[in-house]
């Protein structure tokens, strides 16, 4: 199995509460960019000291309250599944801080984080605060909501995305990078996608590669995975008869999304 795909972990770490995926700087090869799905039953607590990380709490489905211990947000999140395609509700938490998240109903919450060192406000991103788009034309049609876009100061490093992909489509395409810290060209970031599918026997195919194919990889995914872009290009096809959710984490040494085209295939946005 390609070092960039992670299938689902699925380890009881306390009462009702399950680490789907822990993507760290100690067992990947990202430096600005971790990602933990966590899986609460109702009632469970899952508490966490930040350290020298900022954290984007989102609830991906069913409803928490998250503290950090001086505000409380109650009863956040939005949906029972995302493929319900509403918003959803997350809370940024900054750096030395402590935080629980606790589930009103069974949850599934990502926990997005990257290395920081300024303390900023606790912040609910509240759903109706997502900017919803549609990007795209033809099978490149996709939807996205703005969690954490690089418009929004309330984080240092982190940059949090959803992206709905339909059946037959294609998304994050045509295929672009962002591994070169050379603005205004382009900016580092590192990125993760924790992918879902509906009907959830589908999968979507994901190719990582970079212009010298030094690193060229593609990957079945199915879904619960996640998917390691360190470097390259990272376009995604879904198959007919499914649909794509995928929550990306980014995040480098300067807080901007400027990505490059693969050149081969930029002709694709000027037809
Ligand atoms: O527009 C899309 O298809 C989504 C991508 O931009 C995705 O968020 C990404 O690759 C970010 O670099």
């Amino acid at each position: 199995m390609s070092k960039l795909l992670r299938k689902p972990n699925n380890q009881e770490i306390a009462q009702g509460v399950t680490l789907i995926h822990d993507v760290t700087s100690e067992n990947s090869s990202l430096e600005y960019v971790g990602f933990k799905i966590i899986d609460l039953a109702p009632g469970a607590t899952y508490t966490e000291e930040l350290g020298k990380q900022e954290c984007c709490i989102v609830a991906v489905t069913g409803r928490v309250n998250v503290s950090d211990r001086e505000v409380t947000y109650e009863n956040i999140g939005t949906r029972e599944t995302v493929f319900e395609k509403q918003p959803t509700d997350s809370v940024y938490v900054s750096n030395d801080r402590v935080f629980e998240v606790e589930a009103v109903s069974g949850a599934r919450v990502a926990l997005c984080y990257s290395p920081s060192e300024k303390q900023l406000p606790t912040r609910l991103i509240s759903a109706s605060e997502n900017g919803v788009e549609q990007r795209g034309t033809g099978n490149n049609k996709r939807m996205v909501h703005n969690i954490l876009p690089d418009s929004d100061p309330s984080a240092n490093s982190l940059l949090v995305v959803e992206v709905f992909t339909e059946s037959g489509n294609w998304s994050s395409y045509p295929p672009h990078k962002h591994d070169q810290d050379n603005l205004p060209e382009e900016s580092f970031l590192e990125e993760t996608y924790y992918h879902e599918m509906n009907p959830s026997q589908g999968f979507v195919f994901q190719r990582v590669y970079t212009d010298d194919r030094s690193l060229d990889e593609t990957m079945t995914v199915e879904n619960g995975n996640v998917v390691i872009v360190p470097v390259g290009y990272h376009p995604v096809g879904v198959p007919e008869g499914y649909t794509s959710y995928y929550l990306n984490v980014m995040a480098g040494p300067k807080r901007i999304w400027k990505f490059h085209n693969d050149p081969d295939h930029e002709w694709i946005l000027k037809r």
